[in-house]
Parts: C-alpha cells; sequence; structure tokens
C-alpha cells in the first residue's frame, strides 16, 4: 500500500518530507487534515502531540517531521554509511530545526514588527551552516543526498522567499541551494501543480 503524508495542504513541516519521496521515486497520497472542524475533532485528537505531519506506512504510523525524515532515511539509504556521517546529518538536521523555530515564530506570532529585525540577524543564523557546507563535495555528507540535505534545502529555500538576497554573502549556501533545485527529483516536486498550488505557511505570510 501506499505510503500516506497527513498534514494541511501547505509545504510547510511537509515539504522536505514529499521532495524526499518524489525523488526517491515513492508514490504516496496525501490526506488534507481540513476543514478546521474535521481536522479540531478527528484528526488532532489521532494525533501523539496534537499536531500534524503524520505519516502512514502500512501500520505503522509516525508524526513529528524530523523523526519522520529520519524514518525514510533509514528507509531508502539516506543516513550516510557510518555512524560519524549519520550523526553529521542528525547535527545539521538539528542545526535546520533550530532555524526553523525561528522562522516559524517570525511567521505566526510576530511577522509585522518582527520581520525587519529576523533579517537583520538572518546572515548570524545562517553563517553556521555556510561554514559546515563550504567543504563538502555537493551535499552535506558528499556526494550523496541525505534526509537532512531535503530538510536544508526546503530551510534555504522558504528563507529566500522572505529574503531573497539572504544566500548573496553566502557562497557555498547559494550554489548549494541551486544544485538541489536542479535535481530531477527535486524539479519534478517543484514543477507539479500540487506544489504550485500550496502555500508555504497556514497564514499565507511567507
Ligand atoms: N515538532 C512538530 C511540530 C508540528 C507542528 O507544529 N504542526 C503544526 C502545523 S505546521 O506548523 O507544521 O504548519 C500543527 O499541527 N498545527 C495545528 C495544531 O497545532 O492544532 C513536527 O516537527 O512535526
Amino acid at each position: 500500500s501506499k505510503l500516506q503524508i497527513v498534514y494541511f495542504f501547505l509545504r510547510g513541516r511537509a515539504e522536505a518530507i514529499r521532495t524526499l519521496l518524489v525523488e526517491q521515486g515513492v508514490e504516496y497520497e496525501e490526506t488534507d487534515v481540513m476543514p478546521m472542524e474535521k481536522w479540531l475533532n478527528y484528526w488532532k485528537p489521532k494525533m501523539a502531540f496534537g499536531q500534524c505531519p503524520l505519516l502512514i506506512d502500512g501500520d505503522f504510523e509516525l508524526v513529528q517531521s524530523n523523526a519522520i525524515l529520519r524514518y525514510l532515511g533509514r528507509k531508502y539509504d539516506l543516513y550516510g554509511s557510518s555512524i560519524q556521517e549519520a550523526a553529521r546529518a542528525d547535527m545539521i538536521n538539528d542545526g535546520v530545526e533550530d532555524l526553523r523555530g525561528a522562522y516559524t515564530v517570525l511567521i505566526y506570532q510576530n511577522y509585522e514588527d518582527g520581520k525587519d529585525d529576523y533579517v537583520k540577524a538572518l546572515p548570524d543564523k545562517l553563517r553556521p551552516f555556510e561554514n559546515l557546507m563550504k567543504d563538502t563535495k555537493g551535499y552535506i555528507l558528499g556526494e550523496k543526498m541525505t534526509f537532512a540535505d531535503y530538510n536544508l534545502f526546503d530551510l534555504l529555500d522558504i528563507h529566500l522567499t522572505l529574503a531573497p538576497t539572504c544566500l548573496d554573502t553566502f557562497p557555498a549556501l547559494k550554489s548549494y541551494h541551486s544544485r538541489v533545485l536542479q535535481r530531477p527529483g527535486v524539479q519534478k516536486r517543484r514543477n507539479s501543480q500540487n506544489f504550485k498550488d500550496m502555500k508555504i505557511n497556514f497564514n499565507g505570510k511567507e
């Protein structure tokens, strides 16, 4: 049976998961948790933490977007080939989660008043990723993509929407973003109507 992603009709925290699955050639179905009444009364109570995305893989169910990415990383051999490689992918994915969390607070709680300061402080948040990516042979672990690359790419991509010049002083990140964007599987996702129809965030702010 096909994998199922249960989430809002949004890029949000599911986009890295979708892009991974499309590029790996894994068929999946998308279940929209809305309308709001359905989310609140049917889906939300089923979710371990009251939140989505949820991945359904046969009779296995998993929430937490980063746990889902890591599960798919293990399932499709996108987690390196040593414990040190896996740990580097984990480290960078945790860094992505830190910045994604700050981005989420801006978008949902403080966009109008906080955007200028957020964008001003953004170089200090991106510089660690530039330093971590400047000596790699393409991706987080070298020549092969990992689950964390899909998350880092999505993080950079949503920040390019928020602040289009934010990578101009970070050549490694700028070339990394376009390298991932040009991958055939990523292009397949990006060119899909489903992707084009989805907003980044629930409140439409970006
Ligand atoms: N740590 C969780 C956070 C999930 C989360 O915040 N989900 C939000 C939607 S979104 O922020 O990912 O867009 C949600 O379910 N919100 C609805 C609710 O909390 O009722 C994860 O990574 O999956």
